[in-house]
């Protein structure tokens, strides 16, 4: 098999605030969030498939993070551009399930060595403070799926709040249950109310900056509540490359609803000094061999390093 080596995690990282800007104290990606509290409660579809104490029915805390794609903390927020869910479920006996969902069913790469080119390719020349076109081209070129992410992005209208968008795993993971079956699949959090969003001409009254008050107003209104979906792999689906989604039409089940029950204040919250590492999984749960995932644990810990280092901002 050919031996896939990963770049230096410092690399990325560097290359992440090389490309994007560096905010002193903010996160590399996903700078402009708010936190959150949250209860999951799991079904029986859910213990069905997996022994994770998650779906054990049982109220769990959740630790929300809800955040506009980017380095940017003032990013805009009625673009056509990336939202995430960050999730820790604070499971009994002290374990935890962690995630970094995003509002797109794929990822801008499909492994890291790819992501620090594009990276490396978008970096500003220090001379024209731009990007280079002709680098751009080239490496996306030989490339291709690293531009599917912002054609998907493109094709959707800009979400009218952090509770009206579906966020993906990206990742396959696979489901365990009592008697050592497994499921693979591909989770999805949809919003119960359905997913909405902005005509271009509502999205520029709103202005740059409404979704955090947005999400104030729909809690309170208990309004803001996902299902936790599976889309369930067939043995022979791709599940190694992020940039592939599932095929359409996989049997999606509901394993579980989550309650987003309240809102930190904006420079605050249990979000602020940890990050969200997509393979801390709950026993009964399982990472797929994505090398994307795999890669994810490292330079997260060096951008929370960072950020403690620089005083952690939200
Ligand atoms: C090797 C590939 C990747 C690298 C180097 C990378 C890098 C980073 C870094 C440095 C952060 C900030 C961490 C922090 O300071 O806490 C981050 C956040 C994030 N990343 Fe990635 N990432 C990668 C892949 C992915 C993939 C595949 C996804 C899509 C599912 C993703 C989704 C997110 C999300 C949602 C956040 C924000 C989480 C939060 O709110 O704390 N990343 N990433």
């Amino acid at each position: 098999a050919e031996t896939v080596t990963s770049p230096d995690p410092t690399k990325l990282v560097d290359a992440f605030e090389a490309a994007n800007g560096k905010f002193d104290g903010y996160r590399r990606s996903g700078a402009k969030g708010i936190c959150a509290m949250g209860e999951f409660v799991g079904n029986a579809e859910g213990r069905a498939l997996s022994v994770a104490s998650a779906f054990s029915g049982q109220k769990i805390p959740v630790i929300v993070r809800f955040s506009v794609g980017g380095a940017n903390p003032k990013a805009a927020d009625n673009t056509k551009s990336q939202r995430n869910m960050a999730l820790q479920f604070n499971l009994p006996g002290g374990e935890s399930w962690q995630m970094g969902n995003i509002s797109a069913p794929i990822f801008g790469a499909s492994s890291p060595a790819q992501l620090l080119g594009r990276l490396e390719s978008l970096t500003p020349d220090p001379i024209t403070k731009a990007p280079n076109p002709e680098k751009v081209k080239a490496f996306a070129e030989a490339n291709p799926e690293v531009l599917l992410q912002s054609k998907y992005f493109a094709s959707q209208p800009v979400p009218a709040s952090f509770a009206t968008v579906n966020y993906w795993g990206v990742h396959g993971f696979a489901f365990v249950n009592a008697k050592g079956d497994k499921q693979f699949g591909k989770w999805i959090f949809e919003p119960i109310g359905g997913v909405q969003g902005l005509s271009d001409e509502e999205a520029k009254a709103k202005g740059s900056s409404f979704l955090f008050e947005d999400l104030r107003q729909r809690v309170k209104d208990g309004k803001v509540a996902f299902n936790f979906n599976l889309e369930m792999a067939q043995p022979s689906d791709q599940l190694n490359n992020a940039t592939v989604p599932l095929p359409e039409g996989r049997r999606k089940v509901t394993l579980g609803t989550l309650k987003v029950i309240s809102v930190s204040d904006d420079s605050g919250g249990p979000c602020l000094n940890i990050t969200f590492v997509p393979t801390v999984l709950p026993k009964g749960v399982e990472a797929s061999d994505d090398p994307m995932l795999a890669a994810r644990a490292a330079p997260y810990a060096v951008g929370l390093g960072r950020r403690l280092t620089e005083g952690s901002k939200q």
